[in-house]
């Protein structure tokens, strides 16, 4: 998580301060919908590379996806902190609710 954290601060750098070449500042310059599709079509580069059972390349897509999905939450103003949090709640919920079903209860 610490480099997604760290590509992220990039990212939120380049929303911040625009920098001459920079693709990051590109998708911010021409704004959600541009990021929106790139999001969608990096989510089907994977989709066509895991279908393709070729890991290589779906790999690369992945960090792909996951640059352009970071894009889009330093856009919308959504921290890496904020999805940590809820995908630990989720954990602990569900990790909980696994163990329950687990217990013997009729004991
Ligand atoms: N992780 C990435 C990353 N992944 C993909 N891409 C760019 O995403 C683009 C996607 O390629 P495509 O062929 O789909 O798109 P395109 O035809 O070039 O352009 P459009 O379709 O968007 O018009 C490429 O130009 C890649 O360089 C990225 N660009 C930047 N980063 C990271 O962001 C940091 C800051 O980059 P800059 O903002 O360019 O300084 C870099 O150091 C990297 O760590």
């Amino acid at each position: 998580m610490e480099t997604i954290k760290g590509l992220y601060d990039v990212v939120l750098k380049r929303k911040n301060s625009p920098q001459e070449g920079s693709y990051t500042c590109y998708l911010f310059e021409k704004g959600l919908d541009k990021i929106l599709k790139k999001c969608g079509e990096e989510c089907s580069e994977v989709i066509i590379a895991a279908k393709n059972g070729n890991k290589e390349d779906t790999r690369e897509e992945i960090c792909d996806l996951l640059y352009h999905l970071l894009v889009m939450m330093a856009q919308q103003g959504i921290s890496v902190e904020e999805i940590e949090e809820i995908l630990e709640k989720r954990r602990q919920k569900i990790g909980n609710l696994k163990e329950f079903h687990q217990t013997d209860h009729n004991t």
